[in-house]
This record gives structure tokens, sequence and C-alpha cells, in this order.
């Protein structure tokens, strides 16, 4: 795996079979930017694909958003440590209990052990979405909350839009990760996300880690939409 990688950069791919993540990933340096293995490419790829993307050197993240019963996850969270994937992630509504359990699974791989961060809310979520499903508070509110039980429970950091990325460096500190989707170049579509922001903006608000898809890999050149963004955020 690259030890070192130059921008802040996560490309989503957002694939239905695994020749087409491969093809994208050729496309990409392990140097420059990571790549994140979701539901989709899961389902359809599985185990394999993500093996063969840490043996072609790049850093993974494994976005599976797990969040069952403690036990459940936290055998989930040992299998993708095992697959030797970089990043994993937990619901942070799974509670405290499950992702103590998630956090304690992964002692046993020392400092090989993958970063374990908790979803907050997802970035296609809006405002006015959260009182139907039973949230009183404010989605910054909410977002705030959920981070701050994430790191009491012992995990690295949380997914959660560039938008709130100030306020939890404050609550949470400069050490705990922020791993920001929803993240649009100036005037591209926002598709599904509701809470976008532009990649230097971003960083500018304490993003430490960019999750990009669409706006790469559905670009007509990827590889030079991804060098347009990396030279965004160096002019920074
Ligand atoms: O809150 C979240 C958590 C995860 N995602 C994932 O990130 C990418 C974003 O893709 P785009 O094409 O850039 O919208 C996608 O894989 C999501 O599953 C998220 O968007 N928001």
């Amino acid at each position: 795996m690259t030890e070192s990688v130059s921008s802040p950069v996560i490309v989503a791919l957002d694939y239905d079979n695994a020749d087409d993540a491969l093809a994208m990933a050729a496309q990409l340096d392990p140097a420059v930017c990571r790549v994140k293995v979701g539901k989709e490419l899961f389902t359809i790829a599985g185990p394999e694909l993500v093996r063969k993307l840490v043996a072609q050197g790049f850093q993974v993240f494994l976005d599976l958003k797990f969040h069952d019963i403690p036990n459940t996850v936290a055998a989930a969270v040992r299998a993708a440590a095992n697959l030797g994937v970089w990043m994993v992630n937990v619901h942070a509504s799974g509670g405290e209990r499950m992702m103590r359990a998630a956090r304690e699974a992964l002692e046993p791989f020392g400092a090989k052990r993958p970063l374990l961060i908790g979803v907050t809310v997802l970035t296609s979520t809006a405002e006015e979405e959260l009182a139907p499903v039973g949230v009183g508070r404010s989605l910054n509110e909410q977002v705030v909350a959920l981070a701050r039980l994430t790191k009491e429970s012992g995990l690295d950091g949380v997914v959660c839009s560039a938008r709130e990325a100030s306020a939890l460096k404050t609550a949470c500190g400069e050490d705990f990760a922020l791993v920001t989707p929803g993240i649009r170049p100036a005037g591209a579509a926002a598709d599904d996300q509701r809470r976008i922001v532009t990649p230097a903006d971003a960083v500018r608000n304490g993003s430490d880690y960019l999750v990009i898809g669409r706006p790469i890999t559905a670009a007509d050149d990827p590889a030079v939409a991804l060098q347009g963004i990396v030279k965004e955020l160096a002019g920074n």
C-alpha cells in the first residue's frame, strides 16, 4: 500500500462491475489519490476486487456503513481489516456500544488497523428530512452530537458534509478526521446530494478527505477532471 498520498481526494468507484472499476483505477495514481469501494461495487465484485485494488497500491476506503448489533458489526469490521483496507465505516446512529465493539475488534491489528469512521448525517439529507425520521434536533446539532458520540466511542473521525467541518473541528479537535462526500466543483450538478461544497471550500472549512464520485467518474476525461480538482486544491 502506498504510504503517502499527495492529495486528500478519495475517488468513489461507484460502478456496477469490476472491469469498469479497474479501468477507472488504471487511470489513477495511488500516490495522488485514494479510492472508495461502496455498496454497489462490493455487492457485485466482492472482496476479490478490494484485494486487487490494495495489491495495486491503493489506500482503499471500504464504505459499507455497517449498522447492526454490536457482535455483527465487530465481526464485519474485523473482516474488512483482514482485507487490508485503509479505512472502514459504521453508522454513528448505531450507538456507543456498537461503535465501541467495532473499535475493540480492531485492537489485534495494532498500527496496521484501518481507520474507523462513523457516519453522522448523510450528505444527501436535507434539514427537513430529519423530523419525519424522528430527529427533533437541527441538522447541525445532530451532526455535532453524533460526532461527539463517535469520538467518545474511540473512533478516528466521521463522515459529514464539509458544511459542518469547521464546527466539528471546534467540537472534536483537529486530530479527529473529517471525511466529506457531497463535493461538487463550482457549477457542477448536485445530483442527489443536498449539502454540497466545492473542493477548495471543503479544505478551507477543515475537511481532511474529500470523497468525489460523479464529478470525476462521469466526466468526459476522468483523469483531467481529477487533475483539475487537485490543481484547485494546490492553489488553496
Ligand atoms: O454521507 C455520505 C456518505 C457517503 N457518500 C458516498 O460518497 C459518494 C459520493 O459520490 P458522488 O458521485 O460524488 O455524489 C457515493 O459513493 C456515496 O455513496 C455520500 O455521498 N454521502
